[in-house]
């Protein structure tokens, strides 16, 4: 049987400081491939090389990656400030709207971290610019100079919301991740249910209420050591089941639910 096609959504870098590449973390592959069972297909984010209707057309279902740079503060009608750091416009007007594709079609979507925050974004929610600077928060960012180990390292509680969606996953109200990240949610988009939170009241785990399809995102990695570790591999699992189903013809009623 042939496997599901998930489109893994790809980051821009400067390989040597000099030449133009985009590019997805192997560990994303590896949780794709190997726990949800599909087979990875890096996405050029930039409209440029691809359309919405051509990855909807081709693929089961997305990976919305994490990434350094920033969904731009105009996407949630706030202006640019330093605070907001760095851009990556091409995966913003490629991914906002495949997202409000998706979650409309049904077709299943996996947020991680910048993925995450994209879909609050593409739901119409807002961002911090730097969620430490906030009276009694964390700091989420990673250490700067760490081992990949270090970098990864299991650092806080999430506690989900009673008898919701996380909680059904897991079997389990209160799970240990990692945290690797500066923004967060500000305000959840209308339809974007937080599922799940750290104990300074960061947003970790959300979903998108009435959507037909899978719609579950993280703040956290769970695409490190996805094969192992007990709170990703349910996630890269669930996610698998959603794209197969999708693959086989099962289409979510949407108009029961419109
Ligand atoms: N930029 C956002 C999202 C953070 C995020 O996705 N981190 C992963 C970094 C992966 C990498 O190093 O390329 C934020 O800071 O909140």
């Amino acid at each position: 049987m042939t496997r599901p096609i998930v489109g893994i959504i790809s980051n821009s870098y400067l390989i040597n400081d000099q030449y133009p590449a985009h590019a997805g973390g192997t560990m994303n592959s590896e949780a794709i491939a190997e726990v949800s069972g599909a087979l990875p297909l890096l996405v050029p984010a930039n409209p440029q090389f691809c359309d919405v209707e051509a990855l909807l057309a081709r693929c089961d279902g997305f990976l919305l990656t994490g990434g350094r740079p920033n969904v731009h503060p105009e996407e949630y009608g706030e202006a640019e400030t330093e605070a907001h750091g760095t851009f990556d416009r091409d995966r913003d007007s490629l991914v906002l709207p495949l997202i409000r594709s998706c979650v409309e079609r049904g077709q299943p979507i996996l947020g991680i971290c910048r993925g995450f925050q994209e879909v609050n974004v593409a739901m119409g929610g807002t961002l911090h610019p730097e969620i430490r600077d906030l009276p009694g928060r964390m700091n989420h960012r990673m250490p700067p100079d760490g081992t990949l180990e270090e970098k990864f390292e299991i650092r806080h509680d999430v506690t989900f919301r009673e008898g919701g969606v996380f909680e059904r996953l897991y079997g389990q109200r209160i799970v240990r991740t990692n945290t690797l990240h500066g923004q967060g949610i500000k305000t959840a988009g209308p339809r974007v249910v937080v599922d799940g939170y750290a104990d300074d009241g960061t947003p970790e785990a959300l979903y998108i209420a009435e959507a037909p399809g899978f719609t579950l995102s993280v703040q956290w990695h769970p695409e490190y050591r996805a094969a192992k570790d007990p709170v990703s591999r349910p996630l890269f699992e669930a996610f698998g089941q959603a794209v197969a189903d999708w693959a086989s013809g099962a289409r979510p009623n949407t108009r029961a639910i419109a």
